[in-house]
C-alpha cells in the first residue's frame, strides 16, 4: 500500500504555526489578555472559592451550634495547631451538637452522653475515622480501617488474646517490666537530689516497655523498646486531630511516618521470632505468642480436616482463623500499641499525681495490697488477687472517669446520618463524640469535679453505665480495657508497697494539656524514695 503523503503535521500549517512558535499555552493567553485581565480572573476565582467555602459550610451547619461564617479555606486551623482543652470544654458546653469546619473537613462535635452514644453506636451510618495521615502510618490494609460485618468477623478472632487465661499469661512480664522501671524512678530521683522533676516522659516510657513486654515478649531487643518509646511521641503528634493534609518533608506527618516505619518493622521481625518458638511448640508469654499460637491450631485443624481424619468437635479451636504474614501480624500488635500507649501514658500519669496529693487514698490501696499478699509485698500478681482489689480498682476507675484519657474518638458519616429530628450529618462530615461531659455529669456522678473513689463503693456509679463512656461503647469498645485497668490496678498496687513519692504541686498540676490524650500541664513534677519493708 502506497504511503499516505496528504497528512500534514501541524506545525506545517501556516494557521496554527504561531501557537507553535510561542510553545505554551501560557503564550497564547498571554498574548491574548492583557496583565490587568489576568489579575481580574485570579481574584474572581478566588472570591468564587471564597464564596463557595462559606456557603458549603453553613450548607453542612444547617441549625446547630457554630460560628456564623469560617475564616476562609483553613478555618481555625491556627488555633488548633495548640489546642487548649478549655476551648474544647467551651465548644463542648455550647450545644449537645456543634460544628467546626478546618480546611475541607466539616466536624460535628456530639458533646452530652445521649449524643455521643448516638454516634458510637450507630454503625450503620458511622465509622471510625483516623485522621487522614493515620491511612499512611497504620497503612489502609489495617484491621482497623474495616468496617462492618468484616470489623466484626476480624475483631472476633482477637478476642482469645484477652480472656483470663491470656491476661494472667502476661502478668510476670508485666511485674518484670514494673520492678524494672521503679529501679529507674529511684534512680532519676536520686541522680536529681531528689528533686522534683517531670515523670511524664519516664510514665511513657514505662507504659511503652509494658505495652511492647505485652505484646511481643522477649523477641524485641531493649534497644529497639527504647527507640519505640522515645520515637512514639512523632506517631501521636502526626496523628493530632489537626494536621497538615500532606505530607511534606520535615513536618510531623513526615516523622512521624519515619516512626511508624520503624515500629512495624521492629514488630514484623517479633512476628518472625514468635513463629519459630510457636512451631516448637513454646509456652506463649505475650499476645503475639498467643495469636500465632491460634493460627498454627487452625492450621492443624483445616489440615486434619482436608486430609479426611476425624477430628473431635473437643479439638476444633473456638474460632478459625487463617495464617497471618509476619507483616499483618505487625500492622495488627502496631494497632494496639498505637491504641494504648497515649490512653495509658496519660492515665498512669494522673494515677501517680492524684495519689501523691491524696496520700490517704494510697494508705488504703497499700493496704489492700498487702492484704490480698496476706502481708508478703513480693507475692506475684496474679489474675485472682485482682479481682479482690475493690479499693484499687475504685481508684483506678475514678482516674479515668476524673481525667478520662480519651476525650474525643473521631468517627466519620458514610451516609447522610439524621442524628436527631432536625439536623443531619451530612455524607462525609467528621462526627466527633465526647467522653467528657457524661463522665462529668451530675446526675449520675454527683459532685463529678471532685475526686472520690468512694462513689465506686458505696455509692452507685457502678450503676451509670450508660454514662461509663471512657472506653467508648458499641462495636468499637476497646478491645484492651479489662488488661488496660489490671495494668493500671497491679502498678500502682505494687507501686504503694515498695515506693514513696511526692508531688510538687504548682499552678499548673490540675490544668490539663491535649496532647491527643490529656496530661498535667506541668507534666506531674515528682520524686521517689524507697519505702522500707
Ligand atoms: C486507659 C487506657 C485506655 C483507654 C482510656 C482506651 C479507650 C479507648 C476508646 C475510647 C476507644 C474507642 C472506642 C469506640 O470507638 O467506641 C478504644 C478503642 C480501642 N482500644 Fe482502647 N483504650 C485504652 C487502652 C487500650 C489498650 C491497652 C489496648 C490494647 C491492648 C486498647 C485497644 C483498643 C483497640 C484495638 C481499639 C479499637 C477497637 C475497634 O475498633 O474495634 N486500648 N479505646
Amino acid at each position: 500500500m502506497a504511503a499516505d503523503f496528504s497528512y500534514a503535521s501541524p506545525t506545517a500549517d501556516a494557521t496554527s504555526a504561531p501557537l507553535v512558535f510561542t510553545g505554551t499555552l501560557g503564550g497564547l493567553i498571554g498574548q491574548v489578555l492583557t496583565g490587568v485581565q489576568i489579575w481580574h480572573i485570579i481574584v474572581t476565582l478566588i472570591l468564587g472559592l471564597v464564596v463557595y467555602d462559606q456557603i458549603s459550610y453553613i450548607w453542612h451547619k444547617g441549625s446547630i451550634v457554630g460560628p456564623s461564617w469560617k475564616t476562609p479555606f483553613i478555618g481555625p486551623f491556627l488555633d488548633s495547631m495548640n489546642p487548649q482543652f478549655e476551648q474544647y470544654m467551651a465548644k463542648w458546653l455550647s450545644g449537645p451538637l456543634s460544628c467546626v469546619s478546618v480546611f475541607h473537613k466539616f466536624v460535628v462535635i456530639a458533646s452530652t452522653r445521649d449524643m455521643a452514644r448516638k454516634v458510637f453506636n450507630s454503625p450503620m451510618f458511622v465509622k471510625p475515622c483516623v485522621v487522614d495521615s493515620a491511612y499512611k502510618l497504620l497503612r489502609p490494609t489495617n484491621w482497623v480501617f474495616l468496617d462492618g460485618k468484616a470489623h466484626v468477623d476480624y475483631r472476633k478472632g482477637l478476642n482469645g488474646l484477652f480472656t483470663r487465661q491470656a491476661l494472667e499469661s502476661y502478668m510476670p512480664g508485666q511485674e518484670e517490666v514494673y520492678n524494672k522501671y521503679f529501679a529507674t524512678f529511684l534512680q532519676i530521683s536520686k541522680e536529681n537530689g531528689y528533686k522534683p522533676k517531670a515523670f511524664m516522659p519516664v510514665f511513657r516510657e514505662l507504659q511503652c516497655a509494658i505495652a511492647c513486654r505485652t505484646f511481643v515478649g522477649h523477641y524485641m531487643p531493649e534497644s529497639s523498646m527504647k527507640k519505640i518509646a522515645n520515637d512514639y511521641y512523632l506517631i501521636t503528634a502526626a496523628l493530632e486531630l489537626v494536621n497538615f493534609p500532606i505530607i511534606l518533608p520535615f513536618t510531623k506527618s513526615w516523622y512521624g511516618k519515619k516512626a511508624a516505619d520503624m515500629v512495624l518493622d521492629e514488630f514484623a521481625k517479633c512476628a518472625a521470632k514468635s513463629k519459630v518458638r510457636m512451631a516448637a511448640g513454646g509456652e506463649p508469654e505475650c499476645i503475639m505468642d498467643r495469636w500465632i499460637q491460634s493460627m498454627f491450631a487452625s492450621e492443624a485443624y483445616r489440615q486434619k480436616v482436608a486430609k479426611g481424619i476425624e477430628v473431635d468437635q473437643s479439638e476444633k479451636p473456638d474460632m478459625l482463623i487463617r495464617m497471618f504474614t509476619d507483616f499483618e501480624i505487625s500492622q495488627t500488635v502496631f494497632t494496639f500499641l498505637f491504641a494504648s500507649q497515649d490512653a495509658t501514658s496519660s492515665a498512669c500519669t494522673w494515677l501517680f499525681q492524684i495519689m501523691a496529693d491524696r496520700p490517704e487514698f494510697l494508705d488504703r490501696i497499700r493496704e489492700e495490697n498487702l492484704a490480698v499478699r496476706n502481708g508478703d509485698r513480693n507475692m506475684p500478681i496474679s489474675y485472682s488477687m485482682m479481682e479482690k482489689m475493690t479499693y484499687t480498682r475504685a481508684i483506678v476507675k475514678e482516674v479515668l472517669r476524673y481525667r478520662p484519657p480519651v476525650i474525643m474518638v473521631p468517627y466519620v458519616a458514610k451516609k447522610d446520618f439524621p442524628i436527631t429530628s432536625d439536623y443531619t450529618v451530612k455524607k462525609g462530615s467528621m462526627v466527633v463524640p465526647t467522653t467528657y461531659l457524661a463522665l462529668h455529669d451530675p446526675e449520675a456522678y454527683p459532685n463529678p469535679d471532685s475526686f472520690d473513689p468512694e462513689r465506686w463503693i458505696t455509692g452507685d456509679a457502678e450503676k451509670q453505665v450508660k454514662n461509663w463512656l471512657v472506653f467508648g461503647t458499641g462495636p468499637h469498645y476497646c478491645l484492651g480495657q479489662i488488661y488496660a485497668q489490671f495494668n493500671l490496678m497491679a502498678m500502682i498496687g505494687k507501686a504503694s508497697m515498695f515506693l514513696d513519692w511526692e508531688h510538687q504541686i504548682t499552678p499548673l498540676s490540675e490544668q490539663i494539656e491535649v496532647f491527643a490524650t490529656i496530661f498535667p500541664k506541668d507534666h506531674c513534677l515528682l520524686s521517689f524514695k524507697q519505702r522500707p519493708q
